[in-house]
């Protein structure tokens, strides 16, 4: 079989080209490629990774002969053609969660400098000055901030401005009143009178048709003197034109933006004004978000080029977006878990239950059984198991599926397990890396993220028992990582060791001399 290719047009984390090429495929890093360089060099590529500056049009994909899947290292995809990908059966995936806290903080960052002349300040001291009465600024405190869009960016604003001590209004015709509770904002339906009563204003909409200038004139019109408006979503939202009139009018007091209409922008109404706080689209630019968004994308690549579940596909899912949020990131929880399953039960279950437990319980969980079966399959697969047909593959393979569905998913807001014919697996997930968490395994409570390469044992508990087992792989030059100890009430106790370094045959059989009774599983997760 001939070595899949992946083009990378945009500057992505070192550790997304390191996986891809760990994968065995070959990736080019073309930047600053225009689009009809694209449309030349597209033609023998299996996979494209952007940002938000490749416009990939109908055009450049009319010339994507072997394009199977396009992933996008970020959130938004409004500059990829999704239902042109479609049309030609070709995957677009994003990182949906990689940057919304950096893209929330940046957000602060610009509503801080707006309220307090950092900036000005700043360029004041460079000059050689020493002035403070021309920079006194605005408290947060007690203020109303004012947020349009209460997705995932828009959500961690509000929690972040509540420690401030702001008073939070909002405004999300999607949002449910008690996800507003719960962040703590009052929702408000009309846009105008929003306006009139916030003393700052922090943009999270998705640009649409109804967003369109939905900040224009006439809503400037009605803020309150001395406003402060942020926008770190999407240029085209705001009216900058409007923007600079009432900056110039002396209206609004300040403002943030991070994003153009024209990227590269280096010329803007707002330049002229040095209470225009400016940042080149740099929301999403911190190591930690573009570690994230490099990591997700070329696992997501990968996924997609081998026939697997993409989780956040966003054009081939047959499931809404919500239940992609709250369902997709445990799909590769549910990947772990089947191979996790088939390596220690060593064939396919004849039964496998799953059960959906807390949030999960109350969604779509075809995702889940997908990941599921692809786990379990992954050593003998052959064609892609998707949402639509998991349960058609599972009895092809002549697997009984048991679903259940349990609201209690005792310390967690979700949780999954499943049982192979006996055997029981349960995952986990939390946390902006969303990485899989197996946290029952074989009825031993552990906590553990599994890496690569991993070592499972369960024996007879007995003093002493973890130090042979670190002296045998200390010897053999395996490295341990991370290691778990899950102990059963009936004296046995179960170990998950993460490694680093070659887990021989030799090994295995000094670690079954060593520890009576020994079971033990080599994992290559
Ligand atoms: N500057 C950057 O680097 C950067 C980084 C990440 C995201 N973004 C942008 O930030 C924005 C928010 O991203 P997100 O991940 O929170 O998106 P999201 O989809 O989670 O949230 C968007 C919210 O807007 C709401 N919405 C849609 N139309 C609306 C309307 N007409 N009126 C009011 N609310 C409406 C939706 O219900 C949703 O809750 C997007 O525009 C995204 O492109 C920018
Ligand atoms: O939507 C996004 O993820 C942001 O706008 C970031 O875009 P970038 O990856 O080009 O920085």
């Amino acid at each position: 079989m001939s070595q899949k290719k992946v083009l990378v047009t945009e500057k992505i984390a070192d550790v997304a080209l390191e996986t891809l090429e760990a994968k065995g495929y070959q990736v080019d890093v073309n930047l600053d490629l225009s689009p009809q360089a694209l449309a030349e060099a597209i033609a023998d590529y299996d996979a494209l990774i952007v940002r938000s500056a490749t416009n990939v049009t109908a055009d450049i994909l009319d010339a994507a002969q072997n394009l199977k899947i396009i992933g996008r290292a970020g959130v938004t995809v409004d500059n990829i053609d999704i239902e042109a990908a479609t049309e030609r059966d070709i995957i677009v995936c994003n990182a949906p969660v990689s940057n919304i806290v950096t893209a929330a903080e940046h957000t602060f960052a610009l509503l801080l400098a707006c309220a307090r002349n950092v900036c000005q300040a700043n360029a004041s001291m460079h000059a050689g000055q020493w002035e403070r009465a021309p920079f006194t600024g605005v408290e947060l405190y007690e203020k109303t901030l004012a947020i349009f869009g209460l997705g995932r960016i828009g959500g961690l604003v509000a929690e972040r401005a509540r420690a401030f001590g702001m008073n939070v209004v909002g405004h999300d015709p999607y949002c449910s009143p008690e996800r507003a509770q719960a962040l703590g904002v009052t929702l408000l339906e009309d846009v105008d009178e929003i306006c009139a009563i916030a003393d700052f204003i922090s943009v999270h909409l998705p640009l649409t048709e109804d967003t369109h200038h939905m900040f224009g004139p006439q809503q400037f019109a009605q803020m309150k003197d001395g406003v402060i408006v942020v926008n770190t979503a999407r240029p085209g939202i705001v009216d900058q034109k409007a923007l600079a009139d009432f900056l110039a009018a002396g209206k609004v007091r300040s403002c943030g933006i991070d994003v153009f209409e024209e990227e590269p922008c280096t010329m803007s109404p707002l330049h002229e004004f040095p209470n225009a706080i400016l940042t080149p689209h740099i929301a999403a630019v911190t190591y930690e978000a573009q570690h994230r968004a490099g990591a997700q994308i070329a696992e997501y690549v990968w996924e997609g080029l081998e026939g697997s579940i993409v989780p956040t596909a966003i054009n081939i899912s047959p499931l809404p977006p919500d239940v992609v949020d709250l369902v997709g990131p445990y799909a590769p929880a549910c990947q772990m878990m089947g191979r996790i399953l088939t390596q220690i039960n060593g064939e396919m279950p004849k039964v496998l239950k799953i059960e959906a437990c807390g949030l999960l319980a109350q969604s779509d969980i075809r995702v889940l059984i997908a990941g599921l079966m692809d786990g379990l399959l992954s050593y003998r697969r052959v064609g892609s198991i998707t949402p639509a047909n998991a349960e058609a593959v599972a009895a092809r393979h002549g697997i009984k599926l048991d679903v259940a569905l349990q609201p209690d998913a005792e310390e967690y807001a979700s949780s999954v397990r499943a049982m192979a014919d006996g055997t029981e697996v349960a995952a986990t997930v939390f946390g902006i890396s969303q990485a899989p968490r197996i946290v029952s395994l074989m009825g031993y409570k552990i906590d553990m993220v599994p890496s690569k390469s991993s070592l499972l044992l369960r024996y007879e508990d007995a003093p002493g028992r973890i130090g042979v087992i670190g002296t045998l792989l200390g010897n053999a030059d395996v490295n341990i990582t991370t290691m778990q100890i899950g102990v059963s009430p009936d004296g046995s106790a179960l170990v998950f060791v993460n490694v680093t370094g070659e887990v021989s045959d030799k090994l295995l059989r000094q670690l079954r001399e060593a520890i009576p009774g020994l079971d033990l599983w080599r994992l290559a997760l």
